[in-house]
């Protein structure tokens, strides 16, 4: 059984889909970990972000493995872990342009594919692109300014930079960030985190 929870940046996918899994027993499964390991190692190499050889390439010879568990996902290559610095600004900036690469997002959705079920996976396109036949399908959402009110606990920059960013990356994400048409769409603006686990585990059960 896989149950998608998608949404924009900072809705609290990652949050909400701990929550979700941890009171259902099964791991979660965050995509945008792998576009932001696959940004991280294109700018560690200095490579154009826009060109998919080099980074195919990188990968290819670095390979990246993603480690779901239901408290957190931690990405590895080799024996480096690489997930405390997947959240650096740098990598905020870099990952739409990655993640607009089908190569790159091939990449990721042959990695999710090969996951053991149950599961619960978030991120933009996992109800609609990658498991369109799962049977339980979330998407969040919020106003920027409060994305960027909770966001700016994590982040050194202040709230109207973090609010610009988001709503960059956005834009620059639109394209596989549709909700799937079967999809509940939650406004987590009034709600506070355990109230959106919640709305979701009243919803399954
Ligand atoms: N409903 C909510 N109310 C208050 N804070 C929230 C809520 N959902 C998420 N958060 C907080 O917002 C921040 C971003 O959430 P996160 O789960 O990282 O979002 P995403 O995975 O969509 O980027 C985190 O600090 C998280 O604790
Ligand atoms: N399924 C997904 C997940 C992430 N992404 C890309 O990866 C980036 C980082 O995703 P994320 O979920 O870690 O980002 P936040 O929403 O947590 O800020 C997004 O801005 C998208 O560009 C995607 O294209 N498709």
């Amino acid at each position: 059984m896989i149950v998608t929870i998608d949404g924009v940046a900072a809705s609290g996918k990652s949050s909400v889909s701990s929550g979700v899994a941890q009171a259902l027993g099964v791991p979660y499964v965050s995509s945008g970990l792998l576009y932001r390991a696959a940004t991280l190692l294109g700018l560690e190499a200095d490579l154009d972000l826009r060109g998919a050889p080099g980074l195919l390439k990188l990968l290819g010879t670095h390979p990246v493995r993603l480690e779901p568990l239901a408290g957190g996902n931690r990405v590895w290559q080799g024996e480096r872990d690489l997930t405390d610095d997947l959240h650096s600004t740098r990598v905020d900036r870099g990952v739409s342009v990655v993640a607009a690469l089908p190569e790159v997002r091939e990449w990721v959705d042959a990695q999710l594919r090969a996951l053991p079920e149950p599961f619960v996976a978030e991120g933009r396109d996992m109800g609609t692109n990658v498991f369109p036949h799962a049977p339980h399908k979330f998407y969040l959402t919020a106003s920027a300014r409060i994305r960027a009110e909770r966001r700016a606990r994590e982040r050194p920059e202040d709230v109207p930079a973090i609010e610009a960013d988001l709503q960059r990356r956005d834009e620059l994400d639109t394209v596989q960030s549709a909700p799937a048409p079967d999809a509940l769409v939650i406004d987590t603006g009034p709600l506070d985190l355990q109230g959106v686990i919640d709305t979701i585990l009243t919803r399954l059960r």
